[in-house]
């Protein structure tokens, strides 16, 4: 038998993280009616697709929607044909969301701050339109780790965005189920499977502290490969990522 391929170990490795995860953290059970977030990144088009893949298998045996949203102030380009032909490949249904938001309101918040709060409020809304339970986020382990950093470093807290957070007040659960996928073998795969890139990106995504800190994670994995593990096992131990 030949040996695998560098393609088929790295979609092997990105399968059964996702689906690691999935049981590890208990994200989907049988019944659950998914409403996938898609942005148009790599890391929403790898989550769809896996989601996509998963949902054939029946095991667990779950309903999946997906949800785009455009802001129509904002100057960046999403191809939503792409989008729906994309997600249409998975049997997923696509709902593309054109909305806006003031960027005059004299809030004092930053413009990503107000722009992904309406965005946010857009996919409750429709999730709870549709009946779902559970919206899914494609936030990776990096995503996850900087969050805890930017946390420790300028909130005083010791606390990230967690795998699966239970809402109070509403039915809902947000799950993120690339959370033990490293942006590295995202960005990979998503090269190999030819993911078409956003036309435009958003004119305010620029250096931010999220950006800071992947440069130190990077330094810090250079001199610990392992980190991002130790990392990991931290907030596991301390139950930060897990909110029932
Ligand atoms: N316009 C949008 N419509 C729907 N979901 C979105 C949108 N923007 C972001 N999301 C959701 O929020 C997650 C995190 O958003 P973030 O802005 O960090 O990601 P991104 O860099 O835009 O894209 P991606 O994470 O897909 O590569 C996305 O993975 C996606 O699930």
């Amino acid at each position: 038998m030949p040996y695998p391929t560098f393609e088929q170990k790295l979609e092997k490795k990105i399968i059964s993280r996702f689906q690691k995860a999935i049981y590890q953290y208990n994200l989907i059970q049988d019944g659950d009616n998914i409403l996938i977030a898609l942005s148009g990144g790599k890391d929403s088009l790898c989550m769809l697709e896996m989601l996509g893949r998963r949902m054939k298998i029946h095991n667990p045996y779950f309903k999946a929607e997906a949800v785009h949203i455009r802001m129509d102030n904002v100057n960046y380009q999403s191809d939503t044909s792409y989008l729906k032909s994309f997600a249409d490949g998975y049997g997923i249904p696509l709902h593309v969301i054109a909305t806006h938001f003031d960027f005059s309101e004299n809030s004092g918040k930053p413009i990503c701050f107000l722009c992904s709060w309406y965005r946010r409020k857009q996919i409750f809304n429709l999730a709870q339109k549709l009946g779902c339970n559970k919206i899914a986020l494609g936030h990776h382990m990096d995503d996850i780790i900087h969050t805890a950093m930017m946390n420790q470093f300028f909130q005083g807290q010791f606390s990230t965005m967690p795998v699966k957070l239970q809402m109070k007040k509403i039915p809902l659960a947000i799950i993120r189920p690339l959370c033990l996928v490293s942006e590295t073998d995202i960005s990979q795969y998503a090269e190999m499977k030819g993911y078409e890139k956003q036309k435009k990106l958003c004119p305010f995504e620029k250096e931010s502290h999220r950006t800071n800190m992947r440069d130190i994670f990077n330094t810090i994995e250079k001199i610990n490969p392992e980190a991002r593990y130790s990392m990991w096992n931290a907030l596991e131990a301390a139950g930060k990522l897990i909110e029932l």
